[in-house]
């Protein structure tokens, strides 16, 4: 364990261990958690291995068969409201773990992560309640009508860039469906995944119901999860590489998948949109949670008459965004979430000087920081459309511009990706945006605003961007299997 100052006491972080059967459980190994902030140890976190998977996954299977697998609706219902209000009781507290996890402003930690976690809970708990089912009438011949059942045991595995809005994205509607999970949160990000674990037992979720293991993906908790003979389905985020490896792990068990994957979305700017309007919405998405949503328009395309207007009023705006401590108020843009990814992003920022791109502003590390990774929100123009900072998943806090022409051509060219997660489409035209979002190959696509969320609508990417639909009744659909039973008249 590296000798240094630790922010233990001063920012109450905490250990993370698993928590297996309603206990939480040191492993033999374990690896240290690092604010990405400070660069200090936050504390250390327990490494899953094979065995621990084993242990977990028992209890899951177990818990099927007892108390959880027998409550009414309304009870597990009940629960679910319940975990949501204890969340929402411990907002600063898990809010503060989450800005010391991911390096991200803690205001919006309680604004995005904290508060949007308890509500996916409260949505599922109701949707439960209102959940119907389908039944036809062959004339006098026959009834048919479909039942659900949950899958059974399920394996989630998750990113670090919103840790607990993310898992209990998850959660609540695979524990709705009356499932039993095994979570594997990132390896950067444990904290708040740990106090998940006594949260949903204080609400009253028996044990076995919710199991957690900490680790790593390849030769850890996660690949020994994806290729558990015993865990009936998977839902995973994350990168599209790892969707690819954790398939290939699952394959042999045949289980039944759910992938939210990478995106490298469009945020197209028509002439005739309101550009104080877009500007304002446009430096979240490109910038929010130092820009590491899968949803962020990093790729930018403005219409040719207003190109230049939109690049000097998005740079002015960007160079007001305070880089700083997470804990101070008026931080916009936090730390990235640690010294890999921060060394991968300024290799995208060295890549981009090298493929001919002009910097408008940023393109590199803040230097108003001594220590932390944190890197100045970064415009670059002037790069080739077939360039790889305009094609590949960077993650962070850069985009690039590009003018366009025809509706055509930038139809094409947001097309022109493997990703097809998100999209966003700025125009007064209602015509034109009803056209033009019919023809982009996105799971997501917004006019006019930018993340703007309903849990009902179906959520989730196309090509390498995902499999499978999340949110509403599709959440229903991938949690449950479904029986059709056709009683002759
Ligand atoms: N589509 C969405 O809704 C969405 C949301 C958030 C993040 N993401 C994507 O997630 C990525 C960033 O998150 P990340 O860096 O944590 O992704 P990642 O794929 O590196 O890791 C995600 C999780 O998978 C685990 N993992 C890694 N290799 C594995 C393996 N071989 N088998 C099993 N588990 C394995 C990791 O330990 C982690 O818990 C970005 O690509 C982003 O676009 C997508
Ligand atoms: N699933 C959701 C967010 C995904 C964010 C990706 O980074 C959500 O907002 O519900």
């Amino acid at each position: 364990m590296r000798v240094m100052e630790t922010d233990h006491k001063k920012m109450g972080s905490i250990d993370s261990h698993h928590f297996i059967n309603g206990q939480y459980i040191k492993s033999g190994n374990y690896f240290e958690n690092i604010n990405p902030a400070s660069e200090k140890v936050l504390g250390i976190v327990s490494e899953g291995d094979r065995e621990d998977v084993d242990k977990a996954v028992a209890a899951a299977r177990e818990a099927l068969k007892g108390p959880w697998g027998g409550i009414s609706r309304r009870e597990r219902s009940n629960i679910l409201r319940k975990i949501g209000d204890i969340i929402l009781e411990r907002k600063e507290e898990l809010a503060a773990l989450e800005a010391m996890d991911t390096g991200k402003p803690y205001q919006l930690a309680l604004e995005m992560d904290i508060d949007r976690a308890a509500h996916n809970f409260y949505f599922f708990s109701e949707y439960l309640t209102s959940m119907g089912t389908e039944s036809y009438q062959q004339d006098d011949l026959a009834l048919h009508y479909a039942i659900r059942r949950p899958v059974g045991v399920v394996g989630i595995i998750n990113p670090w860039n919103l840790p607990l809005l993310l898992l209990t994205w998850k959660l609540a509607p695979c524990l709705a469906a009356g499932n039993t999970a095994v979570m594997k949160p990132s390896e950067w990000t444990p904290m708040t995944a740990t106090l998940l674990g006594e949260i949903c037992q204080e609400a009253g979720v028996p044990d076995g119901v919710v199991n957690l293991v900490h680790g790593f993906g390849v030769n850890s908790a996660g690949e020994a999860i994806s290729e558990h003979p015993d865990v009936d389905a998977i839902t995973f985020t994350g990168e599209t590489t790892t969707g690819r490896a954790i398939m290939k792990a699952a394959a042999p068990s045949l289980k039944k998948l759910s992938f939210e994957l990478g995106g490298k979305n469009p945020n197209i700017i028509f002439a005739d949109s309101d550009l104080d309007e877009v500007i304002e919405t446009t430096l979240k998405s490109s910038f929010i949670n130092q820009g590491e949503v899968c949803l962020c328009g990093s790729r930018i395309y403005v219409e040719k008459e207003v190109y230049e207007e939109f690049l000097e009023k998005f740079t002015k705006a960007t160079k007001q965004l305070k880089v700083g401590d997470p804990f101070d108020n008026d931080t916009n843009v936090g730390a990235v979430v640690s010294e890999e990814h921060f060394n991968k992003v300024m290799k995208y920022m060295n890549l981009a000087k090298e493929e001919g791109g002009t910097f408008l502003t940023g393109g590199h590390r803040s230097n108003h920081m001594e220590k932390g990774f944190y890197i100045d929100p970064t415009i670059v123009t002037g790069l080739d459309r077939k360039s790889r900072c305009v094609n590949e998943e960077i993650f962070g806090p850069i985009v690039t511009v590009i003018p366009f022409d025809t509706e055509e051509n930038v139809i094409e060219q947001a097309n022109d990706t493997h990703y097809g997660l998100a999209a966003t489409i700025w125009t007064n035209d209602l015509r034109r945006a009803h056209r033009v979002a019919g023809q982009i190959e996105s799971g997501i696509t917004w006019v006019n605003t930018w993340y703007l969320r309903d849990l009902r609508t179906p959520w989730g990417g196309m090509k390498n961007s995902g499999i499978g639909r999340e949110g509403g009744v599709h959440g229903f659909e991938f949690y449950s299997e479904l029986s059709n039973v056709t009683i002759k008249m």
